[in-house]
């Protein structure tokens, strides 16, 4: 049994190839790796749908269709109904092998020029961790027909059309109910469109000692549900720290009520938000936990700021004279740690300014592209490079928000969230996240730990929301799953 380590571990394309080839100092050549694949494949598909007879077996030209030809045979040998397209180019060794011990079988191969044979289960087996372009030609129009087909498809290694480097689909890829990964997991299966592609995702390690993994440090590695540890009986609320939310320009007071309520949800000691006078009163109305204080201007900022151990900076803080004159105070002279999220991120951009303080960037994919200078397009077709980007120019921790959240450090590690749901994509959702983060470091946690935990009990506590359903899912439907979570307490 593979240990968790290599579970959570993410590589490249050209990591995995390493591995693979690796392997045979352990023993196992690249044929067995091929058997093994094309075995473990067979079951999970026998596993998925055991009452499936007629299975389709679309092959590509390289390995990834040689794991579809071992598979299409074992699924003969076992006396189900197998039809097999494949491209006629001949496959080059180790796939040449296996389609050729398809054939002595008694399988047999049409072209892909046939019309999608029917099937209870289809296995796509065109294109893994080499596909270097959008799938164009017959191989789109068999893509396009497995989506429009109906029946359920098993993707081995990667969904056919999406790149396993940053989860980005070129052109056509296929929606699959369900992919296998063989031997580690390719980290562009949990980020960008990955989602909307991979279906149920399964790691079948295929036997691989531990001290194979071991010997290849991976690019990046998936987030571990985590929780703070139980409080010291004689603690009191100034050990947990208290964290300053500045925003709430006009109209836009709920933000920062929002980040201020997530911070006490999640342990902050104490809670205050620089506001607009405006705000004051609801705020109190609606949470009198919290201490809005109205601000002006810079002067009454600074005693705000020198109360705090950590500020959270941006939540409805608009780009106007007040909300600039704020932003100034608090990047230039408040010396504490920062979050900056939505706004703060936006004068950023327009005004790039080293940070002094240790800070986390919170940024969705619009904000990464305004701080990075390029389309958002350009930030979605390479996530991991966008975040290690902003994380060094900065030296500050990133977190890019969307599907597969990453959390960047200066020094490169990357930290993928797999939890979430597109009910998120909600007003308020990025200042609660905002506030988890504050709230952690608050209490103690550096940056790195307080952005990979925040982010992850964050998703976590969206997914136990979405229980009731995604649509109509508000903010502030996170804080009683955050309070249980950050405990390491179910939630019902
Ligand atoms: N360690 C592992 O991950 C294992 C990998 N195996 C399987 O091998 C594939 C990778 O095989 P490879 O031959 O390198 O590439 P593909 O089969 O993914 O692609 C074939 C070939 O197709 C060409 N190509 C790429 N994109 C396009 C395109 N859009 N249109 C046309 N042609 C395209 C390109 O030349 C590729 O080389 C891996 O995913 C696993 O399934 C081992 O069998 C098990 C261990
Ligand atoms: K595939």
């Amino acid at each position: 049994m593979t240990s968790i380590p290599a579970l959570s571990a993410l590589y490249t394309a050209a990591q995995a190839r390493a591995l693979d080839r690796d392997a045979a100092r352990f023993g196992v050549g690249s044929h067995d790796l091929m058997q093994r694949a094309g075995w473990a494949a067979f079951a999970a598909l026998r596993r998925r749908w055991p009452e499936a007879v007629r299975i389709g077996v679309l092959c590509g030209p390289g390995n990834n269709g040689g794991d579809g030809f071992v598979l299409a045979r074992l699924a003969l040998e076992a006396g189900m109904a197998v039809r097999v397209l494949a491209p006629a180019s001949p496959a080059r060794g180790d796939a040449a092998q296996a389609r050729a011990a398809l054939l002595e079988a008694g399988g047999r191969i049409e072209p892909w020029s046939e019309a999608l044979p029917p099937a209870d289960v289809y296995v796509d087996a065109l294109y893994g961790i080499g596909l270097d372009r959008a799938p164009e030609g017959e191989a789109a129009a068999l893509i396009e027909a497995l989506n429009a087909g109906g029946a359920p498809v098993l993707a081995l290694d990667v969904p056919s059309g999406l790149d396993a480097d940053s989860g980005h689909a070129p052109g056509a890829a296929v929606r699959a109910a369900a992919t296998v990964g063989f031997v580690a997991w390719k980290r562009g299966l949990f980020t960008g469109q990955a989602a909307d592609h991979c279906g149920a995702l399964e790691l079948a390690t295929l036997d691989l000692p531990d001290a194979l993994y071991a010997a290849h440090a991976p690019d990046a590695r998936l987030l571990t549900a985590e929780a703070l540890p139980p409080r010291a009986r004689g603690g009191h609320k100034g050990d947990y720290g208290r964290v300053l939310v500045i925003g709430g320009d006009h109209g836009m007071g709920g933000a920062a009520r929002l980040a201020g309520e997530a911070a006490l949800r999640v342990g902050a000691g104490l809670v205050e938000i620089a506001t607009r006078a405006e705000h004051v009163a609801p705020i109190l109305a609606a949470r009198p936990e919290l201490m809005p204080r109205a601000v002006d201007g810079p002067q009454a900022l600074q005693a705000a700021c020198e109360r705090a151990d950590v500020i959270a900076l941006g939540p409805g803080l608009g780009q106007g004279a007040w909300g600039h004159a704020l932003w100034l105070t608090a990047l230039l002279d408040a010396q504490r740690p920062l979050v900056l999220d939505a706004d703060a991120l936006n004068l950023l951009a327009r005004e790039p300014r080293a940070l002094r303080d240790a800070a986390v960037l919170t940024p969705h994919p619009g904000e990464a592209a305004r701080l990075l200078g390029c389309e958002v397009a350009a930030v979605q077709r390479d996530r991991y490079a966008a975040a290690r980007t902003l994380a060094q120019r900065y030296a500050a921790v990133v977190v890019l928000k969307g599907a597969g959240t990453l959390v960047a450090s200066p020094s490169g590690d990357v930290a993928v969230c797999r939890w979430g749901n597109p009910g998120m994509a909600s007003g308020g959702m990025g200042d609660v996240l905002t506030g988890v983060i504050a709230a952690l470091m608050a209490q103690g946690q550096a940056p790195w730990p307080a952005a990979c935990l925040g982010v992850g009990l964050h998703a976590r506590a969206g997914d136990l929301a979405a229980a009731a359903g995604e649509r109509g899912l508000l903010a502030s439907d996170l804080f009683a799953p955050l309070r249980a979570l950050v405990n390491g307490q179910p939630h019902e």
